[in-house]
């Protein structure tokens, strides 16, 4: 018997992503619920828990709805991609490779938290550099980044997309959370295992789908053998082995003017970059994604497939 799929949510946008992704596999068994349906609450349950794993493509409510809608089933293995449960201890994290222990962590769960995108970028880049002792721990961490409007679901891309909605931003770049208390922070100060939660200040930029997370670092408040090259070696060596998070080589960053946004668009991978002048006082810390590919629907497939070969 093949595995059932059902994405609750399946007609959003990571939705609709993790669906095309699915629609050639010959492996499992989607099940899927009409449009019209969607928000029916005893049809979900009933795919729900008809699911051997269910994918969650929910807001935070919807998706903490759906989880209770399962309790008492143990049988059915959730994937959550909302922001509800990623620094619950009693969920797995879903990003695979930021532990060399993580992929045995998300074979074996039965709950599965999918990463948020902003934080596959900077736990990517700051777990690595703080388990190897070259990030202390009290460092005051920023975090600079820009998101294709994608990342806002669907009432963001019809205010992007559609000039005659009553929202529509015109805008070609913008800031947004302005207070400083982004949902990310949570699980970025967490997994990123930091002490001091990181000032984040998120942006979108007119593109469907990709993104720039920074962390720029002044080299003289690090650790006292932290260069340039140290921290790029870190990396490295963190992520060798495996082909969805790559380190750029030092001499190939040094040459580039610049780093495009959309470079990732429609993948599901990760590159890394240390960019900086060797010996100098400044080093920018850089991830480029997909904010829908590894960022949300890639990794939600990635992890599906780690359940699945259980
Ligand atoms: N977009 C991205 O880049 C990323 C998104 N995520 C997360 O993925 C989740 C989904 O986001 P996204 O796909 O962007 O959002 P969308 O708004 O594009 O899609 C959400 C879907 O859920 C449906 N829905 C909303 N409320 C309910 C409900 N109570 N019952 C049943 N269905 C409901 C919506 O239906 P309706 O059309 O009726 O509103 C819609 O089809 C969120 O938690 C988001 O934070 C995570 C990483 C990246
Ligand atoms: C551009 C934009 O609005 N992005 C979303 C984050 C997208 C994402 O990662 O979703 P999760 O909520 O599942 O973490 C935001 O800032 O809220």
């Amino acid at each position: 018997m093949k595995p059932k799929i059902f994405i609750d949510g399946e007609h959003g946008t990571t939705g609709l992503q993790i669906r095309t992704r699915m629609a050639d596999r010959r492996d499992v068994e989607l099940l899927s619920i009409p449009e019209a349906e969607r928000r029916n609450a005893a049809l979900r349950e009933d795919l729900l828990n008809s699911a051997d794993i269910a994918i969650l493509c929910l807001p935070d409510d919807a998706a903490k709805e759906a989880v209770g809608m399962l309790s008492g089933n143990n049988k059915v293995r959730i994937i959550d991609t909302s922001t509800a449960h990623r620094v619950d201890p009693d969920w797995a994290y879903g990003f695979a490779e930021m532990d060399k222990a993580q992929p045995a962590k998300i074979r074996a769960a039965r709950l599965v938290a999918n990463p948020g995108c902003y934080p596959t970028g900077a736990i990517g880049l700051l777990r690595p550099l703080r388990a190897a002792g070259l990030l202390p721990a009290g460092y005051p961490v920023t975090v600079n980044a820009v998101s294709g409007y994608t990342g806002g679901g669907k009432q963001m891309i019809a205010q992007m997309e559609d000039p005659a909605n009553p929202d529509a931003i015109s805008s070609p770049h913008f800031l947004y959370g302005l207070p400083l208390k982004h949902k990310h922070v949570p699980e970025m100060t967490t997994h990123g295992l930091l002490n001091r939660a990181p000032l984040f200040s998120p942006s979108v930029g007119r593109f469907p789908q990709g993104m720039i997370v920074q962390v720029p670092l002044f080299a003289g408040d690090l650790g006292e053998d932290a260069t340039l090259e140290k921290l790029h070696a870190a990396l490295a060596d963190h992520y060798a082995g495996q082909n969805i998070v790559t380190v750029v080589p030092l001499a190939e960053s040094a040459a580039m003017p610049r780093v495009d946004a959309v470079e990732l668009a429609g993948k599901d991978t990760m590159k890394l970059f240390v960019f900086g002048t060797p010996g100098g006082a400044h080093i920018n810390l850089v991830a480029l994604l997909d904010n829908l590919g590894k960022g949300a629907s890639g990794a939600a497939v990635q992890n599906m497939d780690l359940m699945l070969s259980a």
